[in-house]
């Protein structure tokens, strides 16, 4: 069999970092794919070949080879758990998500033995706080499920998408598989069913500050040291995170451009935003019916901090030119992750 499955990326509207601590998030799956192609033939010697398009890597692994290496990378994880490493020491490659990944399929369902064959391509945007781990992360984990024809319920593909993006996050809320997995617009919170919203006439754009210095991993780590569980700032995220949800449902522009404001000033808070983004979009801000934050994880050093959600009528050309940073129009993916089957084994 073969199939092709299709991720869309994700930015936040709203509640990032503040999700890790239970506060509710809104999030929105966006037109980048990732895509996954998957081949598996039963005859053959067990064996996994991964194919990364982005990194120009192909590999080759026996299977006690890749049991061994997904081995070594939880026992990094546990350190990690332990406080002994840091969280960039857990996935150190990026072959090392995908052996992650296989590996706790593997553990959940038992990975068929045979030849797979696997080549996964991210959208250009990656290490831009879009969930691109996540994506690859669904888009192979719905491959896996395709091939082996599971019936698994989305809350027990979710948790292990959580799971395994905990390597890579440290501390992982879910927003991010969840948001990739429905599509659309949701509301979504630990232990609350997942709300879908209306996206209505939503107009934004998206903004490329440029690959973030570090890791979405990192930025959780540096802001879960300043602040606690229960700091009072995770209210006042979960407070805007609230108006921005009913300015988005009473398709009120003003409130939802002044709560997207209030949010970018709880970001700056603590310490996601760097000084060149501050700046940048305080000179946004000044434009008429415009307002901007960071819509993913940040950066907690460098100059760059991912992608920049922009809601305006008008497209913020001249100050994105003085800046020299990339935009587009934001593209809403209302479908989640899908496969396709594009050879069938019969
Ligand atoms: C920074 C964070 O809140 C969002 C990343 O898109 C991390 C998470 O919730 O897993």
């Amino acid at each position: 069999m073969k199939t092709l499955c299709q991720a869309p990326a994700k930015i936040l509207l709203s509640g990032e970092h503040a999700v890790v601590y239970g506060s509710p998030g809104l999030s929105m799956a966006v037109n980048l794919m990732t895509l996954c192609q998957v081949s598996f033939c039963p005859q053959d010697p067990p064996f996994i070949e991964i194919e990364l398009v982005d990194y120009q890597q192909k590999h080759a692994f026996p299977f006690p080879l890749w049991k061994k290496l997904a081995i070594n990378i939880e026992s990094r994880f546990h350190l990690y758990q332990q406080e002994v490493g840091s969280i960039n020491t857990v996935l150190q490659h990026p072959i090392d998500l995908i052996l992650v990944i296989m590996d706790h399929f593997h553990h959940a369902y038992r990975l068929k033995q045979g030849h797979w064959s696997i080549k996964i391509q991210s959208h250009p945007y990656p290490s831009r706080g879009l969930g691109s781990s996540a994506a690859v992360i669904l888009s192979l984990l719905k491959s896996l499920v395709t091939h082996q024809s599971l019936n698994i319920s989305n809350t027990d593909l979710l948790a292990l998408a959580k799971t395994i993006e905990s390597r890579q996050h440290g501390r992982s809320s879910g927003i991010d598989p969840t948001s990739i997995l429905h599509g659309g617009l949701l509301r979504f919170q630990h232990h609350r069913p997942v709300l879908p919203l209306e996206t209505h006439g939503f107009k934004g754009w998206l903004i490329d500050t440029g690959v973030a210095h570090t890791s979405t991993g990192q930025a959780v780590e540096a802001v879960a040291k300043k602040f606690k569980h229960n700091h009072p700032i995770w209210q006042k995220f979960t407070d805007v995170t609230n108006r921005i949800q009913t300015a988005c449902e009473t398709e009120n522009g003003e409130a939802l451009r002044k709560s997207i404001a209030e949010n970018h000033t709880l970001l700056c808070e603590i310490g996601v935003i760097p000084q060149k983004v501050i700046n940048f979009i305080a000179q946004l801000n000044k434009l008429p019916c415009t307002s901007a934050k960071v819509c993913g994880a940040g950066a907690v050093a460098g100059q760059a901090a991912g992608m920049v959600l922009c809601i305006s009528p008008q497209a913020p050309q001249a100050i994105c030119e003085t800046y020299g940073y990339h935009f587009m129009p934001l593209e809403i993916s209302s479908q989640g992750v899908f496969c396709h089957i594009l050879e069938s084994d019969l």
